[in-house]
């Protein structure tokens, strides 16, 4: 590369800044801070002066350590830097916490007395060892779950204390448990020659800290650090940061306190606004420019965010203009909710907006299902980020699995997945002996599993457990067979099977999440019992455990006319969409109920500021008059954080009162209707009492036409109102529900 041709390219680099953050990127060497709000180009900053320092010759890529918080955020801003670099930079170390740690171990654990080949536990792996370590103790598992002790030592080893200065401050019984539980689980750990994540940082302050010639070597090595999203680095992390960076001070950060949301994983806030104590000498570079929202998002967030004490004054502008109001809608409940999300991307999509370039955002995953089912029916291609589809996830997959194990008791796939699920002392080996076991005297596995004296080679132990779990099976039959409402049925099968006790016993963040999961199902079985009116035949476990079978396996969309994204608004940190949705905006969905009754209400607001914040066109928020919680109807009053928007930013739909009609509703004008295609029967309106009820009969040889795949036939009618269709277009078959889907005959 000759000389000019580095210039040139400089100048390009500097010329899509704004004067302070040139300055920030063409700083030399010393302590960087840049404290800013939302959108103001934090982050391109530091791609750009990444590629400045590459650029200009002032590091190699390999001098360079570059932190994000995910891995998706490390990938583009690598992608980033080579634009603008004009080469690959493989060297640069461009990665989070976790993998930065992990590879520095890689070369220097053996120091700690690991080997290269130390292991990683994740999260499940860990929590079995701590569960091995209870009961070693004699530790009563009803007492303390493994769950709360593994987040208690987590929380110890990111505020780096480890097993003996736990010890040492313990205050209660709780606490002396612990302490003998981490001590016991780390002896175990290293005797397998393994870490944890948390070990991964802790470890790796350990090696630097004892080893004065190793932090030597990457304190050199290292010449530039650089960290996005400082305000939520927790203890554990800035001591590392401390000291490879410590010494050559050559340590730039950016972040914004008002986006602090991970407090609840022990992130410290106080990290970032102390920098300048740590450096008194630090460049302080302050944005005020917002190059992502209109003025009014922008003034929304800065209303909302003016609520919290303590928060350091920061004046967004943008001259991106005023642009649309906020819209802020009331509906019905939270299907009225998901069908109007679904109605405006249609219409937003058919006036040329690529669904790429909406998202939407809620609080709790949970709150995905509805809106997934719906958008399902609607043929509208989503994705989900940083979680697994409602249906994929565990804990559905387990409940589904007893509901079906009543229907099917050869099912031999699903008793595998809730033999021992929750933990009940059913091994491997026992459940392999039932199954032969059953396969060699030709009767069902539950019958095999319901006589565990009969199979050859079971342990008394292991006798006793499945004596315990059939015990439980065979009552939850017997309900069955009675047919009672699936709700009902379920809630039975997570009490009985003891499934929602080992979570709430869990007491952790993952348990809180799976339980209110499950509660959603629960919401989709009441859905499904309350629901007749669609169909020809009575409501039946089978039916049910249909109708999620389509609905899971709907997944195989193409997606060549992009895909909506659908997250929960910690995962929306740093990403900016034009169009933005903010669902459940409801006290005690959003703040979430945890949160006002324990304090958190500040970090609460700062993730509406987060979430308002990566609205660059269009922001939604909405909320629904009453949400189904466990089965039944709650009424949430709307969220203050929509009350903190000033009223003139927004375009409201509020209704006076209570009780207006939902056909009223559904004619004014913001309530869009669904879909382009005809809708046979008013199906979509399946909450609401609209529609006459049960759509047109189809039969075999029926020619149909469907909204968006065009033209085909009906080639089989199935129970439960499902039709299969082989559409000309493209030969596809699908099965479809005929009062749902947008088909018509001919
Ligand atoms: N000087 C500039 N000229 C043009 N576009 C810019 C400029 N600075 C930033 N942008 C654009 O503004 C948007 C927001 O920038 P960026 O994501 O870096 O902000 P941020 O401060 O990191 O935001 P967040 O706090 O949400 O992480 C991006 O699309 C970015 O490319
Ligand atoms: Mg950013």
């Amino acid at each position: 590369m000759s000389a000019n041709a580095h210039v040139a390219d400089l100048d390009a680099l500097l010329a899509g800044l704004n004067e302070p953050q040139r300055e920030a990127v063409v700083h030399g060497e010393g302590p960087l801070l840049i404290l800013a709000g939302a959108g103001s180009g934090k982050t391109r900053v530091l791609t750009h002066r990444i590629a400045y320092l590459v650029g200009t010759g002032q590091a190699r890529p390999d001098e360079i350590l570059a932190i994000t918080f995910t891995n998706k955020a490390a990938q583009e801003m690598r992608e980033r830097v080579e634009m603008l670099v004009g080469r690959r930079t493989r060297a640069m170390w461009v990665m989070t916490f976790h993998s930065a740690c992990a590879r520095m171990l890689r070369a220097d654990a053996h120091r700690l007395g690991y080997t290269r080949q130390f292991t990683i536990y994740d999260q499940s792996d860990a929590r079995r060892l701590v569960k091995r370590a209870i009961e070693e103790l004699d530790v009563d598992p009803k007492r303390f779950t493994p769950g709360a002790i593994h987040h208690e030592i987590s929380d110890a080893k990111n505020k780096l204390r480890d097993a003996e200065a736990y010890a040492q401050m313990v205050g209660s019984f709780f606490e002396q448990t612990v302490a003998d539980v981490y001590k016991l689980y780390e002896s175990e750990l290293h005797r397998m020659n393994a870490m944890d994540f948390d070990d991964l940082l802790v470890r790796a302050v350990n090696v630097l800290e004892l080893f004065p010639e190793v932090r030597r070597r990457y304190a050199d090595n290292f010449r530039h650090v650089l960290v996005d999203e400082y305000q939520d680095t927790n203890h554990v992390q800035y001591r590392w940061l401390q000291l490879i960076a410590g010494e050559h001070r050559n340590l730039a950060v950016v972040g914004d306190d008002s986006q602090s949301i991970y407090g609840f994983r022990g992130a410290d806030i106080r990290n970032i606004l102390d920098f300048e104590d740590d450096f008194p000498d630090a460049k302080v570079v302050k944005l005020e420019q917002n190059y992502r929202s209109t003025q009014t998002i922008l003034d929304a967030a800065n209303a909302v965010i003016r609520n919290n004490r303590g928060q350091r004054e920061k004046e967004l502008w943008t001259d991106l203009g005023i642009g649309d109001p906020i819209k802020v809608r009331e509906l019905d409940d939270e299907h009225a909710e998901a069908r109007f999300v679904a109605g405006e991307i249609e219409r937003i999509v058919d006036e040329g907006v690529s669904r790429n370039e909406i998202a939407v955002f809620y609080r709790t995953n949970a709150q995905s299902r509805v809106l997934e089912d719906t958008l399902v029916r609607a043929q509208i291609g989503y994705q989900v980020i940083g979680g697994t589809k409602f249906y994929e996830r565990a804990e559905i997959k387990d409940a589904i699995a007893y509901l079906t194990m009543l229907v099917n008791p050869q099912d031999v796939v699903s008793f595998t997945r809730i033999a021992n699920s929750p933990r009940r002392g059913i091994g491997q080996t026992s459940l392999s002996r039932v199954i032969s076991w059953a396969n060699t005297a030709g009767i069902t596995i539950w019958e095999a599993a319901l006589e565990p004296d009969s199979v050859p080679g079971l342990g008394t132990a292991a006798r006793k457990s499945f004596h315990r779990f059939m015990g439980a099976m065979r009552i939850l039959g017997e309900r069955a067979a009675a047919n009672p409402p699936v709700s009902e049925l379920l809630k039975e099968v997570l009490s009985e099977s003891g499934y929602l006790e080992a979570l709430e016993a869990d007491r952790t963040i993952e348990s809180q999440g799976r339980i209110e999961n499950l509660e959603e199902l629960v919401n989709v079985a009441a859905e499904y019992d309350g629901s007749v009116d669609l169909r020809e035949e009575a409501p039946s476990l089978a039916g049910f455990l249909q109708q999620i079978a389509l609905v899971a396996d709907a997944d195989g969309r193409r997606d060549d006319e992009g895909l909506v994204t659908l997250m929960t608004l910690h995962n929306a940190k740093g990403l900016e969409y034009p169009i933005v949705f903010l669902l459940g905006c409801e006290e005690g969905v959003f703040p979430h109920q945890r949160a006002i009754e324990e304090g958190g209400l500040e970090e609460e607001r700062r993730l509406a500021y987060v979430g308002l914040t990566r609205a660059m066109r269009d922001l939604y928020m909405t909320y629904a008059r009453t949400r189904a919680v466990f089965g039944s109807r709650s009424y949430g009053a709307r969220s203050r954080f929509v009350d903190e928007v000033p009223i003139g930013l927004t375009d409201r739909n509020e209704r006076p009162s209570l009780g207006v009609g939902s056909a009223r509703e559904r004619a004014t004008s913001w309530s869009t209707p669904l879909g382009s295609g005809p809708i046979p029967g008013g199906g979509w309106d399946s909450g609401g009492g609209g529609g006459g009820g049960g759509g047109e009969a189809y039969r075999m040889g029926d020619d149909v036409v469907h909204a968006a795949f065009g033209e085909g036939v009906v080639i089989a009618v199935e129970s439960g109102g499902i039709v299969v269709i082989r559409f000309a277009r493209d030969g596809s078959e699908r099965k479809l529900v005929a009062d749902l889907a947008p088909i018509e005959k001919r």
